[in-house]
């Protein structure tokens, strides 16, 4: 990100950008519009994230797409992030793992999207992996969508978390909230999304510059999680998508991470991708959006 630009841009093959590209909703607009995205981009961008949905929608021809755009991608020196949004039982975890996180697998990324709502020690086996490999993880803490509050605000119960925090374990950077008494009283300081950004810090703990271990925080959140009670610094890198078509804007950067702004990842798709196929044209889009990130931290 030094070298490039602070941004990541999404490779979202909608079935609407296709149309707009004037490309078949086919396997061979697939393919085109995933090159020449690949070319536009990967030389210059310092991340990609390719959209699985939209690979794995034309099924295994669609899936040659997206590993030969990953090998492409990651040849050009661009980190990719493989958008896949994984999680499930630990042990069926270790095989996705496997199909991202396993440099043998044709599918090998940089870093994956993975979920922790089925607790975030059924992501073990990824996180033991991805450590490893020298991959990471973007784990979904406060996602861009309106309908994620009502998961991810939700104040749980105490846990095991708690209690080790209370010894004194657990919160990694140190800025872990109060004794376990005072979690279970407290209000949002308990929320889902503060206990996967916690985990996240202790994954993360004593590592320099950072761990490899992200969170997923919209940029379009539109206040401070601090204000919730949420500490995201994890002395991890933070992916904020939601700019460009969702509404958020690089300048809505500081009042959302205030003083981890530098280690956002901001992450744009159809912002950039709707200046297809024209590649001067999504080289510029790209170009602006990292002009004004910079701007806008800096
Ligand atoms: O993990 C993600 O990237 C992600 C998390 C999130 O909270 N919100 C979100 O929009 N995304 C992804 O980021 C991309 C956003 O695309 P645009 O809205 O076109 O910029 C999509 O691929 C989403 O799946």
């Amino acid at each position: 990100m030094d070298a490039r630009g602070p941004l990541c841009v999404g490779i979202d093959p909608h079935p609407s950008l296709l149309a707009d590209w004037d490309l078949a909703d086919d396997i061979h607009g697939l393919e085109r519009f995933t090159r020449l995205t690949v070319e536009a981009l990967a030389d210059r961008t310092a991340v990609l994230k390719p959209q699985s949905a939209f690979f794995e929608r034309f099924g295994s021809r669609g899936i040659a797409v997206l590993e030969k755009a990953v090998a492409e991608a990651r040849d050009a020196g661009a980190v990719v992030i493989m958008d896949a949004k994984r999680g499930d039982i630990g042990s069926t975890m270790a095989a996705y793992a496997d199909a991202f996180l396993d440099p043998s697998s044709p599918l090998f990324s940089d870093a994956l999207t993975v979920s922790p709502y089925l607790g975030f020690g059924s992501l073990r086996p990824a996180v033991e992996l991805a450590r490893r490999n020298g991959c990471g993880l973007f784990v979904l803490a406060l996602t861009s969508n309106p309908e994620g509050a009502e998961v991810q605000h939700a104040v749980r119960g105490a846990t095991a978390l708690d209690a080790a925090g209370a010894a004194g374990g657990a919160g990694g950077t140190g800025a872990a909230p109060g004794t376990g008494a005072a979690h279970r009283t407290g209000s949002e300081a308990h929320s889902v999304a503060a206990t996967v950004l916690r985990h996240l810090a202790a994954e993360n703990a004593g590592a320099e510059p950072m761990g490899s271990f992200g969170a997923v925080v919209g940029a379009t959140l539109g206040g401070t999680p601090g204000e919730l009670g949420i500490d995201l610094a994890i002395n991890g890198p933070l992916l904020a998508p939601g700019i460009g078509a969702q509404g958020a804007t690089p300048a809505d950067l500081p009042g959302v991470f205030g003083g981890v702004v530098r280690d956002v990842v901001p992450s744009v798709s159809r912002g950039v991708l709707k200046h297809g196929p024209d590649i001067g044209g999504m080289r510029d889009s790209a170009r602006r959006f990292v002009e004004e990130v910079r701007a806008a931290v800096n």
